[in-house]
């Protein structure tokens, strides 16, 4: 369903709760930072809304969103860490720089999701235009950041009840 039919801020609380145990490691890309900030206090919040503490929520930085994949790697080697929020802007420009960071971060953020058996999550925008972006950051179509939080959450709820 495209962003504009569903608000990327609203969510149905299923398996969400007794995680205020749980510690997140967020990394966000440099890249388009006014963008990606927005997604990261989008996702922020979201974990606070939730009960998660701020002890429990750690902030990395990463010059592109080529590089998401390698951190997220790194945080999720530590076993203290139970989620990843991987977040991020890739906007189209002339050439097929674009698809490549797309292509490669999807895939990488999934396969360190798959070797370390915890959510890795996908939180990053792939917009044609710079208005797009800022749409799904807080703007109409609201954060990306937000639903990136909830899905770690629900990820989490799901894996504790099983
Ligand atoms: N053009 C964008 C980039 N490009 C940089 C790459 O992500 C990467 O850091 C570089 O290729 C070196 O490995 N990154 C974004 O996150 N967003 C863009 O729009
Ligand atoms: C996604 C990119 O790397 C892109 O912003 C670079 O722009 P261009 O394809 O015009 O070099």
């Amino acid at each position: 369903m495209a962003s504009n039919l569903k608000n990327l801020s609203e969510h149905s609380g299923k398996n969400m709760k007794g995680l205020q145990d749980k510690k997140f490691a967020i990394v966000v890309s440099e890249w388009n930072e006014e963008v990606t900030e927005s997604l990261y206090n989008g996702a922020y919040e979201t974990l606070l809304d939730n009960g998660i503490s701020k002890e429990n929520i750690e902030k990395h930085y990463v010059p592109g969103s080529f590089e998401l994949s390698l951190a997220a790697q790194w945080m999720a080697e530590r076993k203290e860490i139970d989620a990843v929020i991987c977040l991020g802007c890739v906007i189209q420009g002339e050439t097929k720089h674009f698809d490549f960071i797309c292509d490669a971060v999807a895939h990488g953020i999934t396969n360190v999701s798959l070797k370390y058996n915890k959510p890795i999550i996908f939180g990053v925008l792939t917009p044609n235009t710079q208005q797009q972006a800022l749409d799904r950051a807080g703007g109409k179509h609201g954060n990306k950041g937000d639903e990136a939080a909830f899905t770690a959450l629900k990820m989490l709820g799901l894996a504790k009840g099983l």
